[in-house]
């Protein structure tokens, strides 16, 4: 696909939306609160008000205003995109009513802010795109040339093996970057392409490049709609249409060449050799409180109420409103876009390839986790020496409290590595399921299937060196047992790091909620108290406990067997005093095992219902309702929607 030469779309779709109001609720401050515990009164904040317009096909639209204008969430709206308020109103494509569901499945939309894994190249990011968003039924060799094609439409050849980088990770510019998420979106074709300044923290050049790669787009008979800020003239006047906001509600929307004439009748002259755009945000859009339009004897937000109202009336906004009610001939079409699912083993092998990759890149992790293991387990060794040529009260103080802390470090420090781990992973499972690149099964099992290999060789390389540096009872049936229990309590740490990810959405709340749980599940555990003696309101507490399981196992496993002298050499078989110590429950080791592998099981079968509620909601997330086509029918379905082959 050249440059001027991107394969042509089977069929083009004009998007025209009527009325679309949205607001949200927010606090009312005005209203003071009866006492401070009481919840604060809610206000609704109109943020777009019957907004109607139409982007034509085979057009590239600028939506501008200023700050707060409401550029992003007419974008969002249109694209099905919104994350709670209300919103009403119509979206058409050609002819056809779309829902707002049906807009974000069919449409392109590239975001401000991209969320892409910093580890990956930028062809790996593009690829990324063919190899799940393209369908099987494509052959590899035909994604790969795509992927070139991309690299080579987006001028991204220099960059193509640079990784895509993030703040603590040197990778490409902001430029590439939004290139890239630019060509990840092209090459599922999508005949509307929603970009969200897609020239933000650009410089001029480069900022006329993207737009013009847009316009070329376009040109093939694509919708393209982008939100831009300050564009300079050259960048101005490569989109063949505006739409002018302020205030949430239409100021002017037409062909960008008929912006000067139509301020200029408007009673707002663009001076000679002055930017267009620059002119109508200083003179016509400025919104800023308090300042006072001496020459016409009104405030900025009066001027804008009355700029508003002459759009509504205007001849201009009859040509809209004919173009809106009169679709192009394509009218019973549905929207194309090569977007195909793909099988979940397809998904499955990309992420878990995708995440061996991240973790080869990303090594600190890794060595961290690996120099932590070390370290510790050499100091308690040496704090535990020999243990077991020792006899009396200390020697058995000293076995109950390494096989404790080894119970204990590997729930703490699997809930806390995965936790903060997890929760990052799920800002950018966010965007790609939301974009169609996996579904969230794949996702969920190929994050367990990369991270199980650490949670078993981590715990069993303490386990061996803290044993044999100790003593224990030095058999080798004892030592094995005594690795399987730690893998597993090191398991039920990495499922409850897992299910606090996955149930609050901030990172800073879960870190904060987790020590209030895991704190009271220690102190039931068996060592801080006598697990016989718990008073009956909090006995139930101990059972909800994974470390209690994990220590009873070793305790059993390690007691077993031996017989403990005190200080006056009277000996004591060593089941006795698990027995004392209120492990008895009459269970075997294999049952303390069992019960924390249902441990494992419940947590992480909670984990997915948590993220499965949440990626429910967010398919919910546009409440725009199936429109009644120009035609008098209701879309059908996107998911039967025919996805036709756009290729020229
Ligand atoms: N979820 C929300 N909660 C509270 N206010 C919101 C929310 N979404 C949008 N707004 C408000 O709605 C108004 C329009 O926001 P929007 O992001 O659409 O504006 P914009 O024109 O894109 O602004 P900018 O150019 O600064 O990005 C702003 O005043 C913003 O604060």
């Amino acid at each position: 696909m050249s440059r001027q030469g991107s394969s042509a779309v089977a069929s083009s779709h004009q998007v025209a939306f009527d009325d679309i109001r949205f607001s949200i609720n927010v606090p009312d401050t005005s209203v003071k609160k009866a006492h401070p515990f009481a919840s604060q009164a809610q206000k609704e904040k109109v943020i777009l008000n019957n907004v109607s317009g139409v982007f034509r096909a085979g057009h590239l639209t600028a939506v501008m205003g200023a700050s707060g204008a409401g550029k992003t969430s007419l974008l969002n709206v249109l694209a099905g995109q919104t994350d709670g308020g209300h919103t009403s109103g119509s979206i058409f494509a050609n002819s056809s009513g779309m829902t707002g569901e049906q807009m974000r499945k069919q449409c392109g939309f590239v975001f401000q802010e991209d969320v892409i894994l910093p580890t990956m190249t930028t062809r790996e990011a593009i690829a990324m795109s063919a190899t799940l968003r393209l369908g099987d039924s494509v052959s590899q060799q035909e994604k790969e040339r795509r992927v070139e094609e991309m690299i080579d439409l987006l001028n991204l050849r220099k960059a193509a093996d640079t990784m895509i980088g993030s703040p603590t990770l040197k990778g490409v510019s902001g430029g590439e970057k939004k290139r890239v998420a630019i060509a990840q979106e092209m090459l599922i074709e999508p005949a509307i392409l929603f970009l969200d300044e897609p020239t933000s923290g650009l410089d001029s050049f480069t900022a006329y490049s993207v737009i013009s790669i847009l316009k070329d787009l376009a040109a093939t008979g694509r919708t393209i709609i982008a939100t831009i800020h300050q564009p300079s003239s050259e960048v101005f006047y490569l989109f063949d249409d505006v739409l002018f906001l302020a205030e949430g509600e239409v100021m002017y929307q037409g062909p960008t060449s008929k912006v000067v004439e139509y301020f200029d009748g408007r009673g707002y002259p663009c001076p000679e050799h002055f930017n267009p755009a620059d002119h109508v945000f200083m003179s016509v859009l400025n919104n800023q409180e308090g300042t006072f339009d001496k020459g016409k004897g009104e405030s900025n937000l009066e001027r804008i109420k009355r700029l508003v109202s002459y759009w509504r009336e205007s001849p201009e906004a009859k040509l809209i409103a004919h173009a809106r009610a009169n679709p192009p001939q394509a009218a019973t079409e549905l929207l194309s876009c090569k977007r195909e699912k793909t099988k979940f083993m397809t998904q499955f092998c990309f992420l878990l390839g995708r995440e061996t990759k991240n973790a080869k890149r990303n090594p600190l992790i890794l060595r961290a986790k690996l120099g932590q293991t070390l370290i510790l387990s050499l100091i308690i060794g040496l704090l535990y020496l020999n243990t077991k040529d020792k006899t009396g009260f200390a020697a058995n103080q000293n076995r109950t409290g390494v096989l404790f802390f080894l119970v204990i470090n590997q729930v703490m420090s699997s809930t806390m590595s995965i936790l903060s781990i997890f929760a990052q992973d799920k800002m950018v499972f966010a965007r790609e399921h939301g974009a169609g690149y996996y579904s969230l099964s794949a996702f969920f099992f190929s994050k367990i299937g990369v991270e199980l290999p650490s949670q078993i060789v981590f715990p069993f390389t303490a386990a061996t060196i803290i044993y044999w540096m100790v003593g224990l009872q030095a058999s080798v049936s004892k030592y094995l047992i005594l690795c399987v229990i730690c893998i597993l309590a090191s398991l039920t740490g990495f499922s409850l790091g897992i299910s606090l990810a996955s149930f609050f959405s901030s990172l800073p709340v879960a870190l904060a909620v987790t020590p209030v749980l895991l704190l009271p599940l220690m102190l039931f555990s068996g060592l801080f108290v006598n697990s016989a003696a718990i008073p009956a309101y909090f006995d139930w507490i101990k059972y909800l406990s994974p470390m209690k399981w994990g220590f009873e196992g070793l305790m059993k496993n390690e007691y077993e067997g031996l017989i403990i002298y005190d200080e006056q050499g009277v000996p004591t078989p060593g089941s006795v005093y698990v027995t004392q110590l209120g492990f008895d429950d009459g269970l075997d080791i294999w049952m303390t095992a069992l019960i924390q592998i249902l441990f494992v099981v419940v947590l992480i079968c909670l984990s997915y219902l948590a993220l499965y509620s949440i990626v429910n909601k967010n398919q919910r997330k546009s409440d725009i309702g199936p429109a009644h086509s120009k035609t008098g029918h209701v879309t059908p379905d996107a998911q039967e929607m025919v996805v036709v082959d756009v290729r020229g």
